[in-house]
């Protein structure tokens, strides 16, 4: 039974819609992970299932991106097994044989716009209080290959590399303007919009949609899935540094006293 993901039929035949619902900020912890990672493998082997709607269940968070709780104060095992379970929600995502699109309908920072970019589609809501981006530099870590591989396949390398270096996070008619996502609709129009994406993503026939699909991604799955355990090493070399463990400490008591 999961808790923090919620998997419903959509409005239309073959259709599911996957929402986040991880209170209060949806952030990727590991039980979000793990039951992210049964749900997408269930709907994987769901033959009546042709296309995926990724969302959030409340508007105003898509997600959070990782939970930085994970990745503060902890020891070197338990780094590793997050680490291997953000590359598991990354490989499960950017390899479905399905249609994914991201109704993204909140704020989607780093390890939530690494999501949305496995996605074949974003739609995003046209509110300026979203924005995404994977805006690691700016709490002083780095983006590891494989997301930036992720966003250079999506906006090409000279928008990929301004965005990765400043962290951007942009807002909706930016993030159109750069490619990061596909389209930007009212926010009321916003889940009828995906699911009219969808119907147009599912005409193709499957099996030469998904076969291209593979084909375009197999280069940047194959350079995670052949030094997997050394990017988990490394991921627990820098993140034990205590270089970077106080610059997390400092951005989450920002966040903790943006409120006070
Ligand atoms: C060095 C080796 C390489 C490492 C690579 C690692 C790659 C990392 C990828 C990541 O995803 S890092 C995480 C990036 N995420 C962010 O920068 C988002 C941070 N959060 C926000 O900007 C805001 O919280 C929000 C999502 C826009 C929501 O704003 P809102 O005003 O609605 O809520 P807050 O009051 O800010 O937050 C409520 C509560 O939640 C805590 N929190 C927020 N984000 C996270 C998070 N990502 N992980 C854990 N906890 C988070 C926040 O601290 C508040 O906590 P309390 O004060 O209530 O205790």
């Amino acid at each position: 039974m999961s808790h923090r993901v919620l998997v419903e039929a959509g409005p239309a035949a073959g259709v599911a819609v996957l929402k986040f619902r991880n209170p209060p900020v949806n952030a990727l912890s590991l039980e979000m992970l793990m039951e992210l990672v049964i749900s997408l493998e269930k709907l994987e082997n769901d033959k009546a299932v042709r296309g995926i709607v990724i969302t959030a269940e409340n508007p105003g968070i898509f997600l959070a991106g990782l939970d930085l709780t994970e990745m503060c104060g902890r020891n070197p095992a338990h780094y590793a097994k997050y680490w291997e379970a953000v590359q598991e929600l990354w490989l499960r995502l950017y390899q479905s044989s399905k249609v994914l699109v991201a109704a993204i309908n909140g704020a989607c920072p780093a390890g939530g716009c690494l999501a949305s970019l496995t996605c074949d589609y974003r739609v995003m809501a046209d509110n300026p209080k979203y924005t995404i981006g994977l805006n690691e530099t700016q709490l002083g870590i780095i983006a590891p290959f494989w997301f930036k591989d992720t966003l250079v396949n999506t906006v090409g390398h000279r928008a990929a590399e301004q965005a990765l270096q400043l962290g951007t996070l942009f807002p909706p008619a930016k993030a159109l303007q750069v490619g990061i996502v596909d389209q930007v609709v009212p926010e009321e129009q916003l889940q009828s919009a995906a699911l009219s994406v969808m119907a147009q993503w599912l005409a193709i026939p499957d099996h030469a949609r998904q076969l291209t699909k593979t084909m375009m991604r197999k280069p940047t799955v194959d350079q995670l899935v052949k030094q997997r355990e050394a990017d988990i090493q490394s991921f627990v070399g820098l993140i034990s540094q205590d270089s970077i463990q106080r610059a997390l400490q400092t951005y989450l008591q920002k966040l903790r006293q943006k409120k006070g």
